[in-house]
């Protein structure tokens, strides 16, 4: 609790006064304090620090990384490449020359054990490299108190404090969106924490949202054995993918078992024992349908977090999504508290909130820093990968940006073929004109780390050609981008 007059009843007046005056005295004060260790937070920190500014970072879940390092990117990328392996070695191996005898079989307590450890590791280096860069780390919940000084309520029960801050930064992310009418338990009803966290591997499990969550989870359990259902409002899966990638996503793993229920609105789902009741629309027919499932996750995208925050102690103002509202500096109506990552405008990515971070510590140390909000990849860590950067062909038509498009088939790049892993495609999409690369879509092997050479391309403003005329090395799966590019204003030579 904090210390308040209220508090020291009993004390004189003299004594009061001095308690106030501890109090006042033990206020820290520094040059930046950031509330929230996420990837947005915890970059900020460092950097600022690095910037040679007193920096304190407040953080109240206990680790620090945030949402992608402790229930997000990075546990959920242990369990898909986990179940990866052990589809590959169930379903591939005997293909590929190696016979296992025996049953080959999940052990999902190591499983978990496995993503823990990876957890573990990475917020524990986290908090290693805070220390490293003389970042002071508070573990406790930061609030408003004005809008210079915050409140720290310590996680362990410790008597609450005030931190002064000539600059603050607010990085405290995003939280899953609820579904109105459906009560996530986290047992049966989960939200994307619970399906990485569940125990056995369930017998049915049904998701609402086709987007990135939706499918990444549909990929790992439907990979372990569980009987996959993707109910989805539109009409297309991916939640903003360029539309041929989509649709070609959605055939590859519909062959891999998952069942896809699009233009389908989800009307009621409620837990009935060990089951769980849901209740479907067909949104164009009206049609109506129950369905039963074992697990039901709930993926429809996630809403900005400022719980707790007492946004109102320093006047700050939120929009009607919740987000905090910026101008292009990351600053708020108090020029020397800014925002950034999941909980203010933009993409909801983790590296896109480290580049605000980043930026927004340049702004207040140099007073620039620069963010290319048209060159942040996404990728979908299913198998095949989809990654993208720029813009997709949807977008460009909208626009009435005259632009050419050059594809080029895994099926036909020696290394995806000597490998066995040849779905999907490399797609280019550059202006008509000047062939200057305006987006690329990929949904293939490493389409996530292929997707880099994309972004460089984008950011040097580089034409297909200048991508076409680099030498790339045999056999390898970029040999594929290098005659996509090729093929927008040539033809390509292996297809
Ligand atoms: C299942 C899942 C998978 C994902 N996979 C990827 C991926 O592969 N790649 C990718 O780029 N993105 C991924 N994301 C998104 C990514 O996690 C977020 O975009 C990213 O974490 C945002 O970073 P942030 O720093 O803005 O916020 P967060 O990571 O949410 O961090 C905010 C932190 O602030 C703390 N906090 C909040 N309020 C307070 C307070 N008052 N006081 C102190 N601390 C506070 C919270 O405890 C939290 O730790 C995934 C998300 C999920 C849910
Ligand atoms: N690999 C990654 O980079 C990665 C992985 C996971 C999450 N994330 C980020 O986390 C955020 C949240 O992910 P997400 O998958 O929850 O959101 P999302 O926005 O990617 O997808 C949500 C999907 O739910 C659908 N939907 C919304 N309301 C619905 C309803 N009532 N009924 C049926 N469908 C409905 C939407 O049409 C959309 O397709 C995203 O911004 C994403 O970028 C990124």
């Amino acid at each position: 609790m904090l210390r308040t007059a209220t508090s020291f009843k009993g004390f004189n007046s003299k004594a009061l006064r001095a308690a106030q005056f501890v109090r006042f005295a033990s206020t820290q004060e520094f040059d930046v304090v950031v509330i929230g260790g996420g990837p947005g937070g915890y970059v900020s920190a460092i950097k600022n620090a690095q910037l040679n500014m007193k920096t304190a970072c407040i953080e109240k879940r206990g680790a620090l990384g945030g949402t992608c390092l402790n229930v997000g990117c990075i546990p959920s990328k242990s369990l898909l490449n986990n179940s990866h392996l052990y589809h590959q070695v169930k379903h591939e191996a005997s293909t590929r020359g190696i016979d296992i005898t025996g049953d080959i079989k999940v052990n999902v307590d190591n499983l978990q054990d496995a993503k823990q450890k990876s957890v573990k590791a990475l917020t524990g280096g986290v908090e290693m490299l805070l220390k490293k860069n003389g970042v002071t780390y508070f573990k406790g919940e930061g609030s408003f108190v004005d809008e210079h000084n915050l409140n720290v309520k310590p996680i362990d029960g410790s008597e609450e404090f005030q931190v002064k801050g000539k600059n603050i930064i607010v990085a405290t992310g995003s939280e899953p969106t609820p579904f109105p009418g459906i009560e996530i338990d986290e047992e049966r009803i989960v939200s994307s924490t619970g399906v990485l966290d569940l125990k056995e591997v369930p017998k049915r499990l049904s998701i609402i949202g086709g987007g990135i969550i939706g499918l990444e989870m549909a990929s790992v359990w439907s990979r372990l054995g569980s009987e996959v259902t993707v109910i989805e409002f539109q009409n297309a899966i991916g939640a903003g993918m360029d539309g041929e990638v989509a649709k070609q996503t959605q055939k590859l793993l519909a062959k891999q078992g998952l069942k896809f229920k699009l233009g389908t609105k989800v009307t009621k789902g409620v837990r009935e024992g060990d089951v769980v009741k849901i209740e479907v629309e067909d949104v164009k027919s009206g049609k109506k349908e129950d369905l039963e499932s074992d697990i039901l996750l709930v993926a429809i995208g996630r809403r900005p977090y400022t719980k707790g925050l007492n946004l109102e102690k320093a006047g700050l103002e939120v929009d009607n999504k919740g987000r905090l509202v910026i101008d292009d500096q990351f600053r708020t109506k108090h020029s020397h508290i800014r925002v950034i990552g999941d909980v203010t405008f933009g993409p909801m990515l983790a590296h896109k909130a480290e580049e605000e971070g980043i930026a927004a510590a340049e702004y207040i140390k140099n007073g620039h820093g620069h963010v290319n909000y048209g060159n942040i990849p996404s990728v979908m860590y299913t198998h095949p990968e989809v990654a993208w950067v720029g813009s997709n062909e949807e977008q460009l038509k909208e626009q009435g940006i005259k632009y050419k498009v050059g594809k080029f088939p895994f099926i036909a790049n020696s290394r995806a073929k000597t490998n066995l892993d040849t779905d999907g495609f490399v797609k280019f999409l550059a202006d008509a004109e000047t062939q200057r690369v305006l987006g690329v879509h990929i949904i293939g092997p490493n389409a996530g780390e292929m997707i880099a050479e994309a972004g460089l391309a984008l950011e040097y403003g580089a034409s297909t050609e200048d991508i076409a005329r680099t030498c790339h090395a045999h056999p390898t799966l970029s040999e594929a981008f290098k005659e996509a590019a090729l093929s927008t204003f040539d033809k390509p030579i292996n297809f």
